[in-house]
């Protein structure tokens, strides 16, 4: 009887692991658990969030939702004993969408990630219609089917209109709330980030699984988007259709709706109402903010600053589609810049025509208009050697690294004095762009000690242990260490160094805290700030959504330079 009732007890929790580790597959119970003494329970009515500092410890968690990790001792039902799966598999029944970075299958090689700013190439031209809401697409139609409860009762083709009927209802409803209507029949290779995370979103909503994990849902969303997301996850959550467990990070705001919190943090795992997790939470961050960093002083170099960007009535326009129209913009050493503006605004498409990847870049002169960059027509200068005048981190090139090759750490990071995607020259150092073709002794030495310097300023040492298994490894080790078996949060940092090595005029940092933890991101900031990491004859642009992300405040200085967006005129 008291098995029965246990039995009847556990199948209406959503979320059951009581008092357990959770391991890596293929660790034993003595090796260390990413996640120690965790003891969650998700009843039927509550809404949960799983709020992290670290990333991959946030993440752990709703993978172990997914069966992606071993729990010890293991729950009687399961992590999830309401869930029903008849003939849908896991993978089916619960989906898990991560958003810290936008994945691409590109199969580990490097792809071009510049041809979404030229003519789209036949293989880009599936469009965002085709490519996840096809109309004749067997996954859509089927998930909609488990939608009636009773099919017997009706035949097969007034079964198949009422399927259609529904799935088109729910598809435009979805399009038309998270702002894609106008989106659907362009390539996908032309949307921004924030727009492909939307597309994302619906797609999944699309697939009707039973519990949906959203993961950093809120990265790369401009603000106005955040509370139309929010309000129609809510919506989908109180209709179990699906129901949503969020991941968010520490900084993120929480939604209202959202009644129970998960915090991760430390390997540890505090479960709880939203208001008293929120306080303790609160409380903490009230002792860290005491000990916060003080204002820094920009150089106030404006008089003698050197020009190195100077943008008159730049525009950008794809067929009836005009997406920068009069930029005038100028960028002086020295300068601190928060690029800001919606999904879609143009942000990526402005610092690509400043790249020189963007072929339009070649394009903006005439009577009223210029680009002038590093004191020169954009046309005087080749596009490999303004690759050495500015750092770039962007989810554009962390998505299309090379990560197929066996690069190390040492090597990404030294591709970053000329540019490159692949190790050239000696020790990976590069070859010289110079008419030589070949690096000086001394210019080697400079590189040699320059890589040494990054990974002194930026390394796991620099991270306050923040979750990642670095295991006390020396610097040296670390430096060795293959680029493609970090974790997400590190390959970021290496991709920092690698924009900061060759100390370029010009710096572009587009969301570059994207899938680090807290110990990284501070020390990041730290480096960028302390007048090591950047110096003041350097210039910064940081695009971001979020005010607080901008490693300098308005107390130090900082100009904002915001896009408005005028596609369609
Ligand atoms: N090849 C193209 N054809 C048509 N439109 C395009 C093309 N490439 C980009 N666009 C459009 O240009 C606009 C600007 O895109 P961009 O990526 O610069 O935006 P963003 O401000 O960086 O957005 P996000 O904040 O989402 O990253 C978008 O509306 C996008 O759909």
């Amino acid at each position: 009887m008291a098995a029965r009732i246990g039995a009847r007890h556990l199948s209406s929790y959503i979320v059951h692991i009581p008092k357990a580790n959770i391991y890596r597959f293929g660790d034993s119970d003595s090796a260390r658990p990413v996640l120690t003494g965790v003891d969650w329970t998700v009843r039927e009515g509550e809404s949960w969030a799983v709020v992290g500092s670290g990333a991959g410890e946030k993440t752990a968690l709703l993978e172990t939702l997914l069966g992606n990790t071993r729990i010890s001792p293991p729950p009687p039902a399961g992590p999830l004993p309401s869930l029903s799966l008849n003939s849908r598999s896991i993978n089916e029944a619960v989906c898990l969408v991560s958003f810290a970075h936008r994945p691409r299958a590109s199969g580990g090689a490097f792809y071009d990630y510049t041809a979404r700013y030229g003519a789209v190439r036949e293989e880009d031209r599936l469009t965002l219609r085709q490519s996840m809401f096809l109309e004749e697409s067997g996954l859509i139609r089927d998930s909609i089917k488990s939608f009636i409860v009773d099919r017997s009762a009706i035949g097969h083709e007034q079964e198949d209109a009422i399927l259609r009927a529904e799935k088109g209802r729910r598809f435009e409803e979805l399009v038309d709330k998270l702002g894609l209507k106008d989106l659907l029949d362009l390539p996908l290779v032309a949307l921004s980030n924030g727009q492909t995370r939307r597309a994302r979103i619906v797609k999944a909503l699309l697939e009707q699984p039973d519990i949906l994990l959203l993961d950093e849902p809120l990265t790369g969303l401009d603000f106005k988007t955040r509370p139309t997301l929010f309000h129609l996850l809510h919506s989908v959550h109180v209709s179990n259709n699906p129901r949503i467990i969020m991941g968010l990070r520490l900084q993120d705001p929480v939604p209202e709706w959202i009644s129970h919190i998960a915090l991760v943090q430390d390997g540890r795992v505090k479960t709880g109402e939203k208001t008293t997790i929120l306080q303790e939470l609160n409380d903490s961050r009230a002792k860290e903010s005491s000990r916060s960093t003080s204002p820094v002083h920009i150089p106030g170099l404006e008089a003698k600053a050197k020009v190195l960007v100077d943008m008159q009535n730049v525009n950008v326009r794809y067929h009836e589609r005009h997406v920068l129209k009069d930029i005038n913009w100028t960028i002086r050493s020295g300068d601190r810049w928060h690029l800001q503006g919606a999904n879609g605004s143009g942000k990526t498409t402005l610092l690509s025509v400043l790249t020189g990847d963007h072929p339009q870049s070649y394009t903006q002169r005439g009577p009223t208009s210029a680009l002038t960059l590093f004191g020169s027509a954009r046309r005087a200068h080749a596009t490999a050697y303004l690759r050495t005048r500015i750092g770039v981190v962007s989810p554009e090139l962390y998505n299309a690294w090379p990560r197929a090759r066996d690069m190390s750490v040492w090597e990404a990071v030294a591709t970053g004095f000329e540019g490159g995607f692949v190790p050239l020259g000696p020790r990976g150092l590069g070859t010289g762009l110079g008419a030589s073709g070949k690096l000086s002794a001394h210019e080697r030495a400079w590189r040699e000690e320059r890589v040494w310097e990054v990974l002194r300023g930026l390394g796991p040492h620099t991270w306050g242990g923040g979750g990642v298994p670095t295991g006390g490894e020396t610097m040296e080790e670390f430096a060795l260490r293959p680029f493609a078996a970090l974790p997400a949060g590190v390959q970021s940092v290496v991709l920092l160094m690698r924009a900061l090595v060759g100390r370029p005029p010009l710096v572009l940092l587009d969301e570059v805290w994207a899938g680090m933890d807290d110990g990284m991101v501070r020390a990041a900031r730290a480096y960028l700030r302390d007048g090591v990491g950047i110096g003041e004859e350097q210039a910064v642009v940081v695009v971001s959504h979020w005010d607080d992300e901008v490693p300098w405040g308005v107390e130090d200085g900082v100009k904002r330079f915001r896009l408005e967006g005028c596609v369609g005129t």
